[in-house]
């Protein structure tokens, strides 16, 4: 073991229960799980076909969150005969195996990223593997976070453990200040669109300097969500006092006694003077605009005051073909400015942008305003306890007044799962984080940007600067 060593490598070496070889294989201790109704039922059927227990039902939770309702007024009836299906056989498997459940009228659901670390599920210097890509919003918390398959979700319920292959260092560093109505999206969104939608694959990102020193917890979430856009499948922040801060009052943190030495080892959780990271890449934040994506692919995105681009001025041929598809799939017409795309939806929520402070972010730029009138706009918050929140502080009357739906949480339009589906050629401003071909309705088109982005567009009517709509 070399003397120096990242904060990845640190969580990898104190969970490997065994090496297979020197290549980096290893068998790794999962501290953690996060299951939802939609990828678990497999593994469950697995172990039960082989008759296997689960090892340990205690580090598991069970959240309904892909195929709830999200109707503005709570209910548990599902349309889909598959998401009914789905979550009765979670209801049976929690009972089964002993598996606390978040179930649909449960007060804690929510999207399992905003759930988990609201209830303290998630501490610095853990490991958790769950059936999600988005698992890697655990590293905002100093915590290795990685999304698992199906069968690796059975082998997981009955040993503790993966087979897992250790991946290289990145290390991103960003310097300088954001710019007023520049988000941690427009960040990490930057950050995709300049190395690719596979850019970091293979490889777990640390994101370090002043820009996310600066930054609360909740935006770096954001970041270390999306950063599996870019292919990254672990993605970390050295925990400092505000991750302290926020998971101090959680209702599954330490306490006491526990808490203080918690605290203080885990202010030891941070990459060593020295520590080689096999990529490095530097960004100087303080001239990042508001991004938004023009494709169908999360790295096909520009600042807003860009236009779409122009295949016959691409070199790359694999990159001009990607575009020449992606501008049909689009319905857009090269050299178009983005402030002149009309939307017929703007959706605020998913795992990367629901928590309360994006739902602040949203009420400085709507209120007193109205949503377009050809503008269908909903909002879904994070988690049920987001949403009281958010009620308490007058924030969802805000959003009513404005001619938003104030919806129930859950995953919602982000994948539409639910009934939560645009129509073939509906075009969404929205807050989440893929916008594949059909990732919000089979023909739908969606464009990512901020939370506040996509406030300032449904008030507008079609793409906008937030900072030309607040007078930034
Ligand atoms: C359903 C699940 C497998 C999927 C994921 O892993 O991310 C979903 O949450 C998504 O965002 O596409
Ligand atoms: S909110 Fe969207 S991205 Fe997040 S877990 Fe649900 S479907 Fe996946």
């Amino acid at each position: 073991m070399s003397a120096s060593r990242t904060l990845y490598d640190k969580h990898i070496d104190s969970h490997t229960v065994k090496k297979f070889d020197n290549e980096g294989n290893v068998l790794l201790y999962i501290d953690r799980s996060i299951l939802n109704e939609y990828t678990s039922p497999q593994a469950f059927n697995g172990l039960r076909e082989n008759k296997r227990s689960v090892w340990n039902p205690k580090s598991i939770l069970l959240n309904v969150d892909h195929v709830n309702p999200t109707r503005p007024v709570r209910d548990q009836n599902m349309t889909d005969p598959g998401g009914s299906l789905q979550v009765n056989f979670f209801r049976e498997n929690s009972q089964y195996f002993a598996i606390e459940l978040f179930d649909v009228m449960d007060k804690r659901q929510g999207i399992e990223h905003v759930v988990a670390h609201e209830q303290g599920l998630a501490m610095p210097g853990m490991v958790i593997a769950a059936g999600d890509s988005h698992t890697t919003t655990y590293g905002a918390l100093g915590a290795l976070g990685f999304g698992i398959g199906t069968s690796e979700i059975e082998h997981l319920l009955a040993t503790q453990t993966l087979v897992y292959k250790k991946l290289k260092n990145m290390r991103v560093t960003l310097e300088g200040t954001l710019g007023l109505g520049v988000a941690s999206k427009d960040v990490i969104m930057a950050l995709i669109a300049r190395i690719g939608a596979d850019g970091a694959t293979g490889y777990a990102i640390e994101f370090c300097g002043s820009v996310i020193d600066n930054l609360s917890v909740e935006a770096r979430m954001t970041i270390c969500n999306m950063a599996v856009e870019a292919g990254a499948r672990g993605a970390f922040m050295a925990p400092d006092d505000k991750v302290f801060a926020y998971l101090k009052n959680t209702p599954r943190a330490p306490k006491g006694e526990m808490w203080r030495k918690a605290v203080n080892s885990w202010r030891q959780l941070k990459t060593d003077t020295g520590a080689k990271f096999d990529k490095e890449i530097y960004i100087d934040s303080s001239e990042l605009e508001p991004y938004v994506t023009w494709g169908i692919s999360p790295d096909q995105a520009g600042p807003i005051n860009d236009c779409i681009p122009d295949p016959a001025q691409i070199s790359d041929e694999q990159k001009k073909k990607a575009t020449i598809t992606a501008l049909r799939y689009m319905d857009l017409q090269p050299g178009t400015p983005f402030t002149e795309i009309k939307i017929s939806h703007a959706f605020i929520g998913s795992c990367t942008n629901s928590r309360i402070e994006d739902l602040r972010e949203v009420a400085k730029v709507v209120a007193g305003k109205k949503v377009a009138s050809h503008v269908r706009g909903m909002i879904v918050p994070g988690s049920t306890l987001v949403r009281e929140k958010a009620e308490q502080e007058g924030l969802a009357q805000i959003f009513i007044d404005a001619g938003f739906e104030w919806r129930q949480s859950g995953c919602s339009m982000c994948l539409a799962m639910n009934e939560d589906v645009l129509l073939p050629g509906d075009r969404c401003a929205s807050s989440t984080n893929r916008n594949f071909a059909g990732r919000q309705g089979a023909g739908s088109r969606t464009h990512l940007m901020s939370p506040a982005m996509v406030a300032a567009s449904a008030v507008a009517g079609h793409l906008t600067d937030v900072r030309v709509c607040t007078g930034v």
